[in-house]
């Protein structure tokens, strides 16, 4: 199954395409060519919109290194309820993303500069990463950063099955494929207890 995302969303999403090549330009914020990023940066994410339903309104989301705001940008738009936090220690990407939010008016996009382990703890009911590190280092910062309790989903591809679950947490795996990029995985981690 590929992932779809909302078709509402094509005219900001389109601006924000636009605005990553006139920035990347000058800055270098990412390598990837300009026809591979709507796949790799966008559509990608949409494999999360399934995840994030239960969630009420005003709950917090975290994306730890969010970098140009993968897979932050897309869960603000689709989930205006939501605020959703998009954590990075690259300053110049930051930037970025605070011009996104601007330009595209999405006022519930927060990007938070720093390093993960020297921001206050945010507190959050729900956490992602994309391209970030492994599960180990994921569930560390997560220990930081989310409520006790609160499940993480983890962007993947299908090598995540040769890391260490950590202990008191489990792993489910749900496969996808990207059209031309190849298989991911979202990987749903949740706490054994729930206070965790
Ligand atoms: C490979 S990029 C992935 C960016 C984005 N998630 C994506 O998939 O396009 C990893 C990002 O994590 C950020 N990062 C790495 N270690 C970090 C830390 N300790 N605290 C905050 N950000 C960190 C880097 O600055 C970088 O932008």
């Amino acid at each position: 199954m590929e992932p779809r995302l909302p078709s509402e969303l094509n005219p900001a999403l389109g601006r924000y395409l636009v605005l990553l090549d006139k920035w990347n330009r000058t800055h270098a914020l990412t390598a990837l060519p300009p026809g591979a990023r709507r796949e790799e940066l966008l559509q990608d994410a949409a494999a999360l919109l399934p995840f994030l339903a239960p969630l009420p309104p005003g709950s917090r989301v975290a994306d730890l290194g969010t970098g140009m705001g993968s897979p932050a940008v897309v869960l603000a738009l689709a989930r205006p309820d939501l605020e959703v936090f998009g954590v990075d220690a690259s300053s110049k990407k930051m930037a970025f993303l605070r011009q996104v939010a601007l330009e595209l008016s999405i006022p519930n996009l927060k990007p938070l500069h720093g390093r993960m382990e020297d921001l206050p703890a945010l507190e959050a009911d729900w956490g992602t990463a994309k391209a970030l590190g492994s599960l180990d280092m994921l569930l560390g910062w997560w220990a930081r950063h989310g409520r006790p309790g609160s499940p993480f989903f983890a962007l993947k591809g299908p090598d995540w099955a040769e890391e260490r679950v950590p202990s008191g947490w489990t792993a489910t795996p749900h496969p996808y494929s990207l059209p031309t990029r190849g298989q991911r995985v979202v990987v749903a981690l949740k706490p054994d207890s729930p206070g965790a």
